[in-house]
C-alpha cells in the first residue's frame, strides 16, 4: 500500500490562509486524533488508494512520455530548419494536474498531464498531427482520441494501460528552460485562450498546493469528500453538481479555515460551513488577481454573466475563473439538502 495520508505533528499555525482570519485555531484532541486514524484506515479499505506497484507504473509512463514529448519537440525543430544547436536545445515538459497532481487519486484514474513547448511548435499541426503520429505508432498506447475543438483541447490515450488526458500550451520562448515556473504569470504572455485553458489546471493545482495549510489532511479530506460525494450522487461535472476541482477547492477553504484541524475534525467542519454558507457568496482561496494581461476574470460587479451563478467556487490562478458555473438551483438544492444531511450525521457520531 502506498503511504496513505498519515498525520503530521505540525506546530500550530497562527498564519492567515486565505482572505479571512481562521474560524478556529484549535488543534486537534486526543478523540480526533483517533477518529482521524479510523477515517484513514476506513479509507484504504474502502479501496481508495493505489498499490505501490500502480504508483511506481504511473511514475513510469510520466518519465516515458516526457522522452517523448522532448523528442518529438526535437523532431519538429529540425523539419523547421532550426540549426543543430537549436535541435540540441529544444525542450518540452510535462506537468500533471487534476486528482494525480492533488495526490488524491485512486486506482484506475486518469493522469490530467500538460505539455509545454516552444512558440514555434503548434497545437494545430505539430501537437494534433505529428505527435498524434508518433503515439498512433506506438505498442504502448491504445485509445489514441484526439479532441481538438473542445473547449480545452485534448489528447486522451492509454499508454501501458494507464489513462492520459494530455494538453498542450505553447508558451512564448524559443526554448522551454528546465526549470520554467508554469505558476509566474509571465507563462501567460503573448498566448491565446485556449493555451491559457491548457496552462489553467496546472497553475490552479500549482496554487491549491500553496494556499492550504497543511497537505497531508487537505488531502485526506478532500479524498473522503470525494467519496462522500460519489456515494451521495452528487459528484458530477456535467450534470451540475461539482467535479474533482470544485471540491477540492471547497475543502482547501475549510483547511484555511481551521488551519490546525486533522482530517476527521475538517470533515465535520465541512458540513458545518457549506450548511451555513450563504451562496451566491463567492468561495475563494486568495483574493481575485485584478486582470494583468487582458483575459476575463471572474467579476459580478463587471461581467452580468457572473451575476447569474448560483455556486461560485472561484479558481486561485490568475485569470480567476467560476470553476461551477454549471450548478442551476436545484442542483444547489440538492448539494444544500445533503450538506445538512452530512452535518446532522457527524453532529450525531461526535455527541
Ligand atoms: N469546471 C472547471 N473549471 C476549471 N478547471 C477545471 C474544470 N473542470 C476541470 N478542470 C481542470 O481539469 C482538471 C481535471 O479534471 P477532472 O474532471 O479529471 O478532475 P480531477 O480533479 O482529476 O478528479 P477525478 O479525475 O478524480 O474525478 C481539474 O483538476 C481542473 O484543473
Ligand atoms: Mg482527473
Amino acid at each position: 500500500m502506498v503511504s496513505a495520508e498519515g498525520l503530521s505533528g505540525s506546530l500550530p499555525t497562527a498564519k492567515q490562509y486565505g482572505v479571512t482570519k481562521p474560524i478556529s485555531l484549535a488543534g486537534p484532541t486526543e478523540a480526533d486524533i483517533q477518529r482521524s486514524a479510523e477515517l484513514e484506515k476506513f479509507l484504504v479499505n474502502a479501496g481508495l488508494y493505489e498499490s505501490k506497484e500502480e504508483a511506481e507504473k504511473r511514475q513510469e509512463v510520466l518519465d516515458r512520455i516526457r522522452v517523448i514529448v522532448k523528442e518529438w519537440v526535437k523532431h519538429v525543430t529540425r523539419m523547421r530548419g532550426y540549426l543543430d544547436q537549436m535541435v540540441e536545445d529544444a525542450n518540452a515538459l510535462i506537468f500533471t494536474f487534476g486528482s494525480y497532481r492533488l495526490g488524491v487519486h485512486g486506482p484506475g484514474a486518469d493522469i490530467d498531464t500538460l505539455c509545454v513547448g516552444p512558440t514555434y511548435v503548434n497545437r494545430e499541426e505539430d501537437f494534433f498531427f505529428i505527435l498524434h503520429d508518433i503515439l498512433a505508432q506506438m505498442d504502448e498506447v491504445t485509445e489514441l482520441q484526439p479532441v481538438p475543438d473542445a473547449h480545452v483541447p485534448v489528447m486522451k490515450f492509454k499508454f501501458d494501460g494507464i489513462s492520459i488526458d494530455l494538453l498542450y500550451a505553447s508558451v512564448s520562448q524559443m526554448v522551454v528552460p528546465e526549470d520554467l515556473d508554469i505558476s509566474d504569470v509571465s507563462v501567460l504572455y503573448e498566448v491565446d485562450e485556449p493555451t491559457v485553458r491548457s496552462l489553467n489546471g496546472c497553475r490552479v493545482a500549482d496554487q491549491i498546493l500553496k494556499l492550504v495549510p497543511n497537505i497531508q489532511h487537505f488531502r485526506m479530506t478532500l479524498r473522503c469528500l470525494k467519496f462522500w460525494a460519489k456515494r451521495r450522487g452528487v459528484y458530477s461535472n456535467v450534470t451540475g453538481f461539482l467535479g474533482g476541482v470544485n471540491w477540492a477547492l471547497l475543502v482547501a477553504r475549510v483547511c484555511q479555515l481551521y488551519p490546525n484541524a486533522v482530517p476527521s475534525m475538517l470533515v465535520s467542519r465541512f458540513f458545518r460551513v457549506y450548511t451555513q454558507w450563504r451562496w451566491p457568496n463567492p468561495v475563494m482561496l486568495c483574493p481575485i488577481e485584478e486582470d494583468v494581461l487582458g483575459f476575463s476574470v471572474w467579476d459580478p460587479r463587471k461581467n452580468p454573466r457572473d451575476r447569474t451563478h448560483h455556486m461560485p467556487i472561484i479558481t486561485p490562478a490568475y485569470p480567476c475563473m467560476n470553476s461551477s458555473y454549471n450548478v442551476s438551483t436545484s442542483t444547489l438544492r440538492v448539494m444544500m439538502e445533503q450538506f445538512q444531511y452530512g452535518n446532522k450525521t457527524c453532529e450525531v457520531s461526535i455527541y
